[in-house]
């Protein structure tokens, strides 16, 4: 709140001004919440789903560090598994399932508010393999180890998790950081494993709005080091 209205500055003289401040502080305050734990959902689902990819990832960040604090978002910006692993989660639990409004200029007609589907760009079969599964080789270069051929076709320009063009997402830095710092302490500190009987299938997911998904059951047992 500091940055929107400095604690030496007047309070807002006029009800326009008063209500800038609300909308802006109201923006940050759900776009700085929601979509992060959306993403941590999506991760911690799709790595339940696939005992192999998480124990991929689990190998990557224990292999690269020392000990918990060496474990910076600078120093986990390297670990390109760890980019995949992200980049495929906010690909395929997108954050904003009901499009991102536009003003159309000329298109369509003057003045119509159209949304762009990401929903449909980035879990579609025009721009990606088996879009509707879960691989993070998708985003490795052919340099690593675990690529694979089969998604060398993918469009990966479908993909714009953050939105596009003079409006998109002002967070994204931060919520990289945040994503990576999350997956990368609690995949040194815990092994995870999901709880029988209580599996969930992303077709039970709904949207109102917002996304409406069922209880993600975790078991976390602490590392022994
Ligand atoms: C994984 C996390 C996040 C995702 C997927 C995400 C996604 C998005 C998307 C799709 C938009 C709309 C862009 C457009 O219309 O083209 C947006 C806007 C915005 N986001 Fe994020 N966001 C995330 C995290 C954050 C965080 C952590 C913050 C702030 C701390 C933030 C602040 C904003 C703001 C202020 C806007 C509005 C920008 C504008 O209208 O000019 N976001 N975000």
């Amino acid at each position: 709140m500091d940055y929107i209205i400095r604690p030496e500055d007047p309070p807002p003289g006029t009800k326009k001004e008063l209500t800038h401040i609300e909308q802006v502080a109201f923006q940050m305050f759900i776009a700085g919440f929601d979509p992060i734990q959306i993403t941590f959902y999506a991760a911690l689902f799709f790595l339940l789903k696939h005992p192999q990819i998480l124990a991929r990832l689990t190998k990557e960040i224990r292999n690269s560090f020392n000990n918990y604090d060496e474990i910076t978002p600078d120093a986990l910006s390297n670990l390109k598994y760890l980019h995949a692993v992200i980049s495929e989660s906010l690909r395929a639990h997108l954050t904003i399932a009901t499009g991102l409004p536009r003003i159309s200029s000329g298109a369509i007609v003057d003045g119509v508010v159209c949304h762009l589907s990401s929903f449909k760009a980035m879990r579609g079969e025009r721009y990606l393999r088996d879009p509707l599964g879960f691989h993070p080789e998708r985003w490795l270069s052919s340099e690593h180890p675990l690529y694979d051929t089969r998604y060398a076709d993918d469009n990966l320009k479908s993909f714009f998790p953050f939105g596009l063009g003079p409006r998109k997402c002002t967070g994204r830095e931060i919520a990289w950081s945040q994503t990576r710092l999350f997956l990368g302490k609690v995949l040194w500190s815990f092994d995870l494993e999901g709880v029988r009987g209580h599996e969930k299938s992303f077709d039970e997911f709904k949207v109102y709005v917002m996304w409406n998904r069922p209880e993600l059951w975790v078991r976390y047992s602490p590392v022994d080091r």
